[in-house]
């Protein structure tokens, strides 16, 4: 097994009796994050649910707030700035911010698992500004210029 990277975590009081995000098998890669709060989602809407904690990531790290594929494909429930990012100096709760997709309302209970918190290596750069850059087969060439797709 890969060591693990040790996040601080800090139960807010409305996280009572609930689970913390964990691993739903050995080789998963998010940690399924539950829901703190029932909301009803009505169609086209969203809103940031609340998951009960707050963290201290480590420096060089985020986590990505993912959405779960079963919710995605059954429901149309998604996330709408996936990944999420929670940075490494938030200390705020963490909220996962889900979308109705669908046409029927969806409702969330408390202690649903709702998205998969992915633990991440950040690398941070810095801008070198220059005057010309280098010459690439692609050049300027993107957003489909490589056709693939009948519409492209
Ligand atoms: O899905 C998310 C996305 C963000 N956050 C929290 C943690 C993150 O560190 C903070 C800010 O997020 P982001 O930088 O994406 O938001 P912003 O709209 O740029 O806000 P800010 O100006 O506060 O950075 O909000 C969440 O809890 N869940």
């Amino acid at each position: 097994m890969t060591e693990r990277v040790p996040v601080r975590i800090k139960r807010l009081p409305h996280s009572h009796g609930l689970d913390m995000p964990a691993y739903a098998t050995q080789g998963a890669a998010g940690m399924d994050v539950l829901a703190a709060e029932g909301v009803i989602l009505r169609p086209g809407t969203r809103h940031a649910v609340a998951t009960g904690f707050a963290v201290a990531i480590p420096s060089g790290y985020e986590i990505q707030v993912r959405p779960r594929s079963g919710l995605a494909l059954k429901h149309g429930i998604t996330v709408p700035n996936t990944p999420g990012t929670v940075d490494s100096d938030y200390r705020g709760e963490v909220k996962v911010i889900l979308i109705n997709h669908s046409d029927d309302n969806f409702t969330i209970q408390r202690g649903d698992r709702i998205a998969q918190l992915v633990v991440s290596p950040v690398t941070l750069a810095r801008w070198e500004e220059v005057d010309e850059l280098d010459d690439t087969a692609r050049g300027a060439g993107g957003f489909g210029s490589t056709g693939g797709h009948a519409s492209l």
